[in-house]
C-alpha cells in the first residue's frame, strides 16, 4: 500500500514474513528464557548459556522458516550450537537470524537484573554479518534519532539530546557499562551534567530501555558488543529510536578480520546500515526482573514470561505477558 490513504502510518508495509512469524519469535525467546531460568542465581554460566541456546535452537527449528544464523554464539568450530552460518528449520521463509539466547549471562548466572534472552529475525540480507568485536555505540530515543554523531564530543552529544527532549542537560541519564575503559566517558558525562547510570552487563536491554519512552533513561553510551550492536539495531528500527556504531579493531588479528568481511573500521554505521531490511522481528524475553520486561517467575505448576516482541514492516510493537502451564494436570490459580 502506499500513498496518502486512509490510516496511513498505521498500515503494514510489507509485512508478509512478519505476520506469520512475529508471534512464534516471542515463542522462541520465552522458551529460551523459560529454560535458562531453571539456572538463575546458580553462579553457572555455562548453564545458564547452554539451556538458553539449546532450547532456542530447538524451537527455532520448529519455526515456518528457512534461517541462516548470521549472529550466533560463535564460528562453527568454537560454538556447537547456533554458530555463525547454521541453517535452521525447513519451512518456506527465508530469513537471516541474529540471536544472543542469553544477553547477560554473568548477571543471570549471579540471580542478579536484566537477563534476557533476545533474537532478530530479517529477510536475506536484513541485518548485518558483524564481527566479534566491541563497537562504540550511541543510542539516542526517537525525538533524537538523526540529529546527534558519534563523532562529536560527548557533551555535543548531551546538548542535542537535552534539546531534543526539551529539558536541561542536568536532566538527562545516561547508561554506560561500568568498565574500567569508560573511566574517561563518564567523567565526561558527570562534567557536562548529566547524570550517569553504570550497568553491570546489558547493553541490548539499555538500548531497548532509550528506545522506549517513560523508562527514565535517555541514551547509551560507550563500547559494548558488536552483535549486541546488530541486535540493538533491529530493535531501534521498530522503535523509530537510533544506534550509532563504530566497530573497533583491538589487534591486527581483528582488522584482517575486518577487511575480510568488508567491515570499515572508521566508518559510523547507523541503525539502517546495521540492521538494513524492510521485514525485521525482535523478540526479547526477560530472564531475570529489569526495568523494562519482568524476568521468568516460576510457581508451582507452570511459570509466566514478559516479552517484548515487534515487527518493522507491520507497525506493531507488543509486550506479550504469558503463563505457561505445565502439563502434569496440576491446579493452577492464574493471577492478573
Ligand atoms: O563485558 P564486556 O567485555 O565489556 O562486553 C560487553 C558485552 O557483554 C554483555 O554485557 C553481556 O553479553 P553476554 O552475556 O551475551 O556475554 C553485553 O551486553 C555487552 O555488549
Ligand atoms: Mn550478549
Ligand atoms: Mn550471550
Amino acid at each position: 500500500m502506499t500513498g496518502k490513504g486512509k490510516g496511513q502510518g498505521t498500515q503494514a508495509r510489507t509485512g508478509s514474513f512478519e505476520h506469520a512469524l512475529v508471534l512464534e519469535t516471542a515463542r522462541v525467546t520465552e522458551g529460551a528464557a523459560l529454560a535458562a531460568s531453571r539456572w538463575v542465581g546458580m553462579g553457572d554460566k555455562n548453564a545458564v548459556d547452554g539451556a538458553g541456546t539449546e532450547a532456542m535452537r530447538e524451537l527455532l527449528n520448529s519455526l515456518d522458516i528457512r534461517g541462516r544464523v548470521v549472529i550466533g554464539e560463535g564460528e562453527m568450530d568454537e560454538a556447537p550450537m547456533l554458530y555463525i552460518g547454521e541453517e535452521l528449520g525447513q519451512g518456506q521463509y527465508e530469513v537471516d537470524i541474529a540471536v544472543d539466547p542469553v544477553e547477560g549471562t554473568s548477571v543471570t548466572a549471579k540471580g542478579l537484573p536484566n537477563g534476557l534472552a533476545v533474537i532478530a529475525l530479517s529477510e536475506r540480507g536484513g541485518l548485518m554479518h558483524a564481527p566479534d568485536c566491541y563497537m562504540d555505540k550511541l543510542v539516542v530515543p526517537p525525538p533524537a534519532a538523526g540529529r546527534v554523531n558519534l563523532d562529536w564530543p560527548v557533551e555535543a552529544n548531551l546538548s542535542v539530546l537535552a534539546q531534543s527532549l526539551e529539558r536541561d542537560v542536568e536532566d538527562l541519564l545516561v547508561t554506560i557499562l561500568d568498565r574500567e575503559r569508560h573511566a574517561d566517558l563518564i567523567r565526561r558525562v558527570r562534567q557536562a551534567g548529566a547524570r550517569v547510570k553504570l550497568i553491570g552487563d546489558g547493553d541490548v536491554v539499555a538500548s531497548l530501555a532509550v528506545g522506549v519512552r517513560g523508562t527514565g533513561v535517555h541514551a547509551l553510551m560507550g563500547s559494548g558488543g558488536a552483535p549486541e550492536g546488530v541486535l540493538s539495531a533491529a530493535a531501534m528500527k521498530c522503535l523509530g529510536a537510533e544506534i550509532q556504531g563504530r566497530f573497533i579493531a583491538e589487534d591486527d588479528a581483528m582488522r584482517e578480520r575486518f577487511v575480510s568481511m568488508g567491515v570499515d573500521e572508521h566508518k559510523i554505521y547507523k541503525t539502517d546500515e546495521l540492521a538494513p531490511g524492510s521485514q525485521i522481528v525482535f523478540s526479547a524475553t526477560g530472564i531475570t526482573y529489569g526495568e523494562l520486561l519482568s524476568g521468568v517467575r516460576r510457581f508451582g505448576g507452570g511459570a509466566r514470561t514478559h516479552t517484548l516482541v515487534m515487527g518493522y514492516a507491520s507497525r506493531v510493537v507488543r509486550f506479550i505477558d504469558t503463563v505457561h502451564l505445565e502439563d502434569d494436570g496440576a491446579r493452577v490459580t492464574i493471577r492478573v
